[in-house]
């Protein structure tokens, strides 16, 4: 202990010192002014840099180092593995830490008894704050091991800490797991980065902790690359994504975008709920053709001629014919171009008949074959020459008659218009072949469903300037919390301890005067950082995406997401036995196969470090019921405690809840607990629940940070929770599209106790599924 001790302070001696230095550097960076724009955004890209660098310096606080390798070979050369990479500048920049993530520390992960690669001991060092409080030794050489007794269990690497990792009490907040990442997982986060990778695992096995892990690991291996391009991080919902939000800046990583579908299409914000046989309506690959049928059919052909009252001929009429405009049309969709792009073309044929009839009209010598004696000899009955022509198409473009008819005939449309115009209209679904339950009141908010059809639409429209007005718009504000930001780093945190971060007091009134000088400044001319951008832009191509609960994505939002993702390096990750929206995936080939073909590769987690076996037991009968040849995932530990399941007469249900409520947050003791409820009981049940634990969190986005929380199966999705209660199993498989896949999920909640309370006594077919 005293020697891990002493080199632990000699880590955080470095550490600090390297704080000081890119505070220093950056604010002498924020302070200098002037120079060129040039210079200016060099200073800006170098304030970025600082900042993120500070910020990562903060994230490894805690548990900077955590392990240690002693090699055989090398003279018994020692290794310490931690959070980031530390080098000694005074002695030939000897490494004192390395990154977990560097090809080194490997072995620190896969080194087995049966194949050490090199490794003698692997030691895991635990820490509070900057004291060690414990090692965990592990003796690969088998000699050594027999001596000691101690070895390699059963596949498991680090045990003991992972075992304490495992057991730990849950804060509402995902952890990093780079101390006790398993050998099946190192091998999914290492994984190459070209192509797609599909990660299937069941519930717990880390599926989540390894896709963020994984970016971690890609962009400091690929960090030129990817930086600049962004890894974008999708997630189920919001919930889900300030769960997941921490990892990664305690992996010390800043240049990832994090997302749900719905956050996807830059302008809209898409969270209206629906329901699911309509979501799973848009979700449809059908629904590209149908949005294409839409776009033709605001191509308008009249069935009437088309009379146009004009300023250029005194208030007289001209006639188009539909023919005429048909022509036009034609002509226009044979450019090839997206809808928008070819308006001009639309126009120019229009005014150009336009311009005829109105020669027609006045332009043509009523004498022309009349000779009228002397030199006039039969000649030409038009009057008007080309320049003549000319002048009147110049003029027919400004008139208001005109531009008003041409955008009835082909109107230059945003995806919204088109989207909302085609819910809006029982012809419009017709006549674009879509099914008429899309029919909806105008104005009612977007949902995430509807964020593929409108980067769908954009595509088939063609671009419009939003994207750059929103881009100014994100620059405006960004300025002055980006200036904050970076002032609150440099000056206001400086002792970095952790639990001062929420400190809103942090920020000082002249920290907070010096921000808006320094917003001006970056007025002048900053960079937003790649992220930020990418955000903000559609067309942005990813360097690599990574989809959490991949199953539950339908066809229309893969053709998004291979879209922003080009390159096709993908990791998606999810099981298929968990999903739930109607339209997502039972298969993955299913979802993957119209843009990849065969070429996608599957890796498989088969270890459940969430949900101890007696539950799992519970959940594999379940699974069972989903489809016999599916495999429960091998729980890694018992918690030694039985599930518990109550019959209640159903008007006791609410005080059963309570009483139970109140147990279980109890037995969870400094822990979480979740409460999975019916959809349609929570009028009912919440107020029990509230009885029993009133600050309960409940909600659209419940705060998971909360004692208890009370969410649907739904919101329930990819999280956990110390203790669960599921509430009414049969409902729950009712009232979901997909039935038992959402028993599944809620059951597979728990890393401690589950419960389930249900109205009346067990049906037998639910006793024979639940199998207690
Ligand atoms: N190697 C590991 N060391 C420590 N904890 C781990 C490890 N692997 C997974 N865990 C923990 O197990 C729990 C489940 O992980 P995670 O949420 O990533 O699983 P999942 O496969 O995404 O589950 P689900 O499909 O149910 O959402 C988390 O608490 C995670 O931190």
């Amino acid at each position: 202990m005293v020697e891990e001790q002493g080199h632990l302070d000699t880590l955080y001696e470095h550490l600090d010192s390297l704080r000081e230095e890119a505070s220093g550097h950056l604010s002498r960076t924020l302070r200098e002014g002037g120079g060129t724009p040039a210079d200016r955004s060099h200073r800006d890209s170098q304030a970025a840099l600082y900042t993120d660098r500070i910020a990562q310096y903060s994230a490894v606080e805690n548990g900077l180092c955590f392990g240690r390798l002693d090699l055989t070979a090398g003279g018994g050369e020692v290794r310490y593995i931690g959070r980031i990479g530390i080098f000694d500048e005074e002695n030939d920049y000897e490494p004192l830490l390395i990154d977990w993530r560097a090809p080194a520390s490997r072995p620190f992960y896969l080194a087995t008894a049966a194949a050490p690669d090199g490794v003698r001991r692997r030691r895991h060092i635990r820490t509070e704050r900057r004291t060690v409080t414990g090692l965990d030794d592990e003796i690969l050489d088998l000699n050594e091991a027999h001596e000691t007794g101690r070895g390699a269990h059963d596949g498991v690497t680090g045990e003991a800490a992972l075992l304490s990792a495992l057991n730990a009490s849950r804060t509402g907040r995902m952890r990093d797991i780079v101390e006790t990442i398993q050998a099946e997982q190192d091998h999914v986060i290492r994984a190459d980065l070209n192509g797609v990778m599909v990660v299937q695992g069941g519930p717990g096995t880390g599926k989540t902790a390894v896709a963020l892990h994984r970016a971690a690991y890609l962009l400091y291996t690929h960090r030129q690359m990817l930086s600049s391009r962004v890894v974008l991080i999708v997630g189920p919902n919001a919930t889900f994504l300030r769960y997941i939000s921490q990892v990664l800046p305690s992996l010390a990583e800043t240049g990832v975008l994090l997302g749900t579908m719905g956050d996807l299409f830059p302008g809209v914000v898409a969270h209206r709920e629906e329901p699911a046989e309509i979501a799973e309506i848009k979700g449809r690959a059908v629904m590209a053709d149908v949005l294409a049928a839409a776009v033709r059919d605001r191509q308008r052909v009249p069935d009437e001629p088309l009379k146009l009252r004009l300023d250029l001929l005194d208030g007289a009429e001209v006639v188009l014919d539909p023919s005429v405009i048909e022509d036009a049309r034609d002509r226009a969709r044979r450019t090839g171009k997206l809808h928008n792009l070819a308006r001009p073309t639309f126009d120019t044929e229009i005014i150009h008949a336009l311009s005829l009839l109105i020669a027609d009209t006045i332009g043509l010598d009523p004498y022309a074959d009349d000779p009228l004696g002397g030199g006039d000899a039969p000649g030409d009955p038009q009057l008007l020459d080309e320049a003549d022509l000319a002048e009147i198409r110049r003029e027919l473009r400004g008139e208001a008659e005109v531009l008003a008819a041409l955008d009835w005939l082909w109107p230059i449309l945003t995806p919204q218009q088109l989207l909302a115009g085609l819910f809006a209209s029982d012809k419009r679904l017709a006549a674009a072949g879509a099914d008429p339950r899309l029919k909806r009141a105008p104005r009612e908010g977007w949902t995430p469903a509807d964020v593929p059809l409108l980067d769908e639409a954009a595509e088939l429209l063609g671009e419009d300037e939003t994207v750059l007005e929103i881009l100014a718009e994100r620059r405006r504000r960004q300025q002055v919390a980006y200036a904050e930001g970076a002032l609150e780093i440099a000056f206001g945190s400086r002792s970095i301890d952790v639990e001062d971060e929420d400190d809103p007091e942090l920020l000082s009134v002249t920290d907070l005067l010096e921000a808006d000088r320094l917003a001006e400044r970056q007025d002048e001319g900053e960079a937003l950082t790649p992220a930020e951008r990418a955000a903000a832009d559609r067309k942005w191509a990813f360097g690599h995406v990574i989809v959490d609960e991949a199953q539950e994505l339908s066809a229309m939002a893969w053709r998004l997401l291979m879209r922003r993702c080009p390159s096709r390096s993908m990791t998606v990750v999810g099981d298929v036995a968990q999903t739930g929206d109607l339209g997502g995936a039972s298969a993955w080939g299913d979802a993957l196969e119209p843009y990849v073909g065969a070429r996608w590769r599957l890796r498989e987690l088969t270890v459940n470090y969430r949900t101890p076996a007696e539950i799992m037991a519970v959940a594999a009968g379940v699974l069972a019921g989903i489809d016999p040849g599916l495999q429960p995932p091998r729980s890694v530990r018992e918690a030694g405690v039985d599930p518990w399941v109550r019959g209640v007469a159903p008007v006791k249900l609410g005080d059963a809840l309570a009483e139970a409520v109140e147990q279980e947050a109890e037995a969870a003791g400094a822990g979480r607990l979740g409460v999975i409820l019916p959809g349609g009981t929570f009028e009912d049940l919440v107020p029990h629940v509230r009885k029993a634990a009133p600050d309960a969190a409940i909600g659209e986005e419940p705060d998971l940070t909360a004692r208890v929380a009370v969410l649907t199966v739904k919101q329930a999705k990819g999280l956990e929770f110390d203790g669960v209660i599921v509430v009414d199993p049969e409902r729950i498989v009712e009232e979901s599209p997909r039935g038992a896949n959402d028993l599944y999920v809620a059951l597979t909640r728990a890393t401690q106790r589950l419960g389930i309370l249900h109205p009346g006594s067990l049906p037998e077919s639910l006793l024979a599924v639940v199998g207690i």
